[in-house]
């Protein structure tokens, strides 16, 4: 029976079955192993986007930091094998600082850096997240942090986005106009989830406050808003307004449309609302695409 010293973490290891590395055939210096990616010859097609997803990383949105959840990719000529994937990250390392800042100059930045250390003709990438933002209560202004869900997706050619995309999912309440108009009293009510995908104009100028802007049009065209904190003068306020502003979902989608339209710097999207019914286990849901 072979004997181990266990006071060791290297004679623990053994003992549970770990053995030395084999002394091997193959290259250990880099510049002798075998580049694979890096061969070249007719491999057939073109690839539209070769890259990894799934990649938490920090970021920062707005005031806060927060976690994004990385799509990072570039195309692929004919006559390449492989990307050298490590260079992704490499690259989204030199625009980090404490977190990614997610804005648009600093995602033309990496995609520039992606396409060029890839040495491919267009590199792209998508990042959701929770924006975090301060908001008030609605009567006593008592201040909390609030949230909403962000996606930001672009693709950049070398001279200007091919792809110029931000997105947001607000949460809201809204209060079901058939209810009030069949009940004696009350009527149902529920959270609903108010997302939308929009293209761009990069030719407009997008103003400073885009989430902000987009934050509002979402929530404020439904029955009422939600707050981090209410205080009983709040509660009635949201209680009351909600039942002031009845609304279907297909009047929530109309009336934010309304609103996305108006914008210089919106080129179309995509819309949709979904109410969590509070009379049903299943939802409700309208949905819209609208190109100007
Ligand atoms: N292209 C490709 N790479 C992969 C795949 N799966 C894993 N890898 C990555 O291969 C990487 C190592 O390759 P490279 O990034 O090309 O490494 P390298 O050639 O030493 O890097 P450079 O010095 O930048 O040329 C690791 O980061 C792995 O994550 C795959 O399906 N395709």
């Amino acid at each position: 029976m072979e004997e181990f010293d266990l006071t060791t973490r290297e004679g623990r290891f053994k003992y549970f079955g770990s053995v030395d590395p084999v002394e091997g055939t193959k290259p250990k210096v880099k510049e002798d192993m075998a580049d694979l990616q890096n061969s070249r010859k007719d491999f057939l097609f073109e690839v539209d986007s070769v890259g990894i997803n799934n990649l938490s990383y920090p970021v920062v949105i707005g005031d806060f930091q927060s976690v994004g959840n990385f799509e990072l990719a570039t195309s692929l000529e004919k006559d390449e094998k492989g990307i050298n994937m490590s260079r992704l990250i490499e690259s989204l390392e030199t625009v980090n600082s404490n977190g990614v800042p997610l804005d648009f100059d600093t995602i033309k930045e990496l995609l520039s850096k992606l396409r060029d250390r890839m040495k491919q003709n267009s590199a792209e990438l998508t990042v959701d997240g929770k924006w975090f933002f301060n908001k008030p209560a609605p009567g006593t202004g008592l201040n909390a942090v609030a949230n909403a869900d962000v996606v930001y997706s672009a693709a950049f050619d070398g001279e200007s986005f091919t792809r110029k995309q931000f997105g947001m999912t607000a949460q809201v309440t809204t209060l079901c106009p058939c209810s009030k108009e069949i009940s004696e009293y009350s009527a149902h009510n529920q959270r609903g989830n108010v997302k939308v995908l929009i293209d761009i104009d990069d030719s407009a100028e997008l103003p400073a406050t885009y989430k902000e802007d987009l934050y509002e049009i979402l929530e404020i065209n439904a029955s009422s808003q939600l707050y981090p904190i209410l205080k009983r003068t709040d509660e009635k306020m949201v209680t009351e307004r909600a039942y002031e502003n009845p609304r279907f979902v297909e009047d929530l989608i109309r009336l934010v449309a309304y609103d996305l339209v108006e914008l210089d710097w919106v080129k179309g999207f995509e819309l949709e609302c979904r109410n969590e019914e509070s009379i049903h286990q299943h939802d409700a849901f309208s949905r819209l695409k609208y190109q100007k």
